[in-house]
Parts: C-alpha cells; sequence; structure tokens
C-alpha cells in the first residue's frame, strides 16, 4: 500500500484527481472505477474543471461504479446513477453510453449482477478504480463480513451505514436496505486502486485497513492483498494510524525517487 497523508481534504482531492487525470493522458480509453459518497464530490469537480480547460478528455473513456440502491431507479434522486450524472457526467465529454452503474431497478437482480460482471471484462477489466470508506471499513457496499474473494452481487446494507447515508433521504421517504455491489474480488482485479478518506470518523476504519488483520470484518483490509493500492488520506483520518511518521518517511522518499526519475 502507498499511504500519502495530506493535510487537509481538498489536498486529497487534488491529489487523487491527478492520479485520474494522468491515467486519462496515458490511456485515452481508460476503464475508470467510479465511487459515490460525499468523499469523491471534490476530486469530481476537480476533474470536470481540467476537462472544461481542456487538459484531459472523457470521449474514449469507459466508467463502472461500485453500487447502486437496489429498488430505486436511475431517476430518483437518491440513487448513485443520479448522483453520478450530477456530479461528473453531465459536466464532462462522455459519452453516456459507456458509463455503467449496476441498475437498481434491475427485474432480475441476480442476472444484473452476473451481466455487471460480463460487462467490466469484455471492456477489458477496470484500470484505475476509486474508492472511498464507510466508518465500518466497507468498500463500495461490501458490509463487514463480506466474502473477501466475492463478486458482483445483491447485499444487504448494515444498520450503521443505513443510518450513516439517511443523511441523503428526505425524512420518511423510502430508504432501501439493499443493494447492488462489485465485490471485493472483483474490486481487487483492478489494476490500481486509489481509496480517499477525510475526517476524524473514518480515522478508526482507516486504522484497521492498514494496520489491522486482514479480515472480513474490515472489508477495506483486502486492499492489503492489492499490487497497486494508493491511500489518500487527510490528517484527520490518519490521526489513529500507528506508524504515522513512517508513512510519512516513506513517501517522502518515494517524491525523492520520482523526481529522480523524472529526470532521467
Ligand atoms: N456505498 C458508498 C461507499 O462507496 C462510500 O465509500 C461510503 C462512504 O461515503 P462518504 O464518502 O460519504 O463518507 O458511502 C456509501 O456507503
Amino acid at each position: 500500500m502507498q499511504i500519502v497523508i495530506l493535510d487537509d481534504a481538498a489536498q486529497v482531492a487534488a491529489y487523487g484527481a491527478n492520479i485520474f487525470a494522468k491515467q486519462l493522458l496515458k490511456k485515452p480509453a481508460s476503464v475508470l472505477g467510479l465511487a459515490t459518497g460525499s468523499t469523491p464530490v471534490a476530486l469530481y469537480q476537480q476533474l470536470i474543471e481540467k476537462n472544461k480547460a481542456g487538459d484531459i478528455s472523457f470521449s474514449q473513456a469507459t466508467t463502472f461504479n461500485l453500487d447502486e440502491y437496489l429498488g430505486l431507479t436511475g431517476e430518483h434522486p437518491q440513487s448513485y446513477r443520479y448522483f453520478m450524472n450530477e456530479q461528473l457526467f453531465n459536466h464532462v465529454d462522455i459519452d453516456k453510453q459507456n458509463t455503467h452503474v449496476p441498475p437498481g431497478d434491475a427485474v432480475n437482480p441476480l442476472v444484473a449482477c452476473t451481466e455487471y460482471e460480463q460487462k467490466i471484462t469484455a471492456a477489458g477489466g477496470v484500470d484505475v478504480q476509486l474508492l472511498g470508506i464507510g466508518r465500518n471499513g466497507h468498500i463500495g457496499f461490501n458490509e463487514p463480513s463480506s466474502g473477501l474473494t466475492s463478486r458482483t452481487r445483491v447485499k444487504t446494507l448494515t444498520k450503521a451505514t443505513i443510518e450513516d447515508n439517511a443523511r441523503f433521504f428526505a425524512e420518511g421517504e423510502y430508504q432501501p436496505h439493499l443493494s447492488i455491489t462489485m465485490g471485493i474480488g472483483t474490486i481487487l482485479e483492478a489494476k490500481k486502486v486509489v481509496l480517499l478518506a477525510t475526517g476524524a470518523s473514518k480515522a478508526d476504519a482507516v486504522h484497521s485497513m492498514v494496520e489491522g488483520p486482514l479480515m472480513a470484518k474490515c472489508p477495506a483490509s483486502a486492499l492489503q492483498l492489492h499490487k497497486d493500492a494508493v491511500i489518500i488520506i487527510d490528517k484527520a483520518a490518519a490521526s489513529k494510524l500507528e506508524d504515522l511518521e513512517f508513512y510519512q518517511h516513506i513517501e517522502a522518499e518515494n517524491q525523492k525517487l520520482q523526481a529522480h526519475l523524472a529526470t532521467l
């Protein structure tokens, strides 16, 4: 794991956006794995700005989102399809036909899960997967106890996740308890994964992910198995890491090496 500790959420978003921008410059027809939640919003804003400035283009890109609420259509304002349209797709030069979010209104959700996996494979697999993390260590909607080799499937949300996400729903509004999510095994097949976490409320989850044992109780700990996982966090989210100074030292050395390599 590469652990990048930055001062604040704005720096986290900028660092993450640069990874995606570089990926699009290197390979315009990239397959990008995308995430919802409040954390990636600032990163998407940066990508929109870079696109409007003509620095990057999504015209050849394909995207696959991690998850969707089961029971909501893409027109529902709390659906993740709606979120992605609002936060990114409507503002960049992407062909919406090439954007994929698991179908929350699928007649047969099990078939939809298999088809989603097939589409990812047919696209050549995900080049860079963006992730947030839940306070309980979930990635996508892979809640604690999720199989570490799981594939796209229907998952039941925990009470804690429902409560965390209740802020997006109006009082009395129907809030789904089920989702379709890429599995942990699906996520681990991305060539690179980039996880963002900001704020003190994520400090315990970040600690378990980075320094805890590999365990289904903390689904994000599965990223310890990935050969190219970049964890970008602010100081508040890093505040419970035991070896904080060591990670900062590694990153400083890493920056020096990158600067040297750029001169060759
Ligand atoms: N399914 C999403 C996750 O993909 C996201 O990482 C998490 C954290 O969201 P936030 O960034 O708002 O804390 O929320 C939801 O449960």
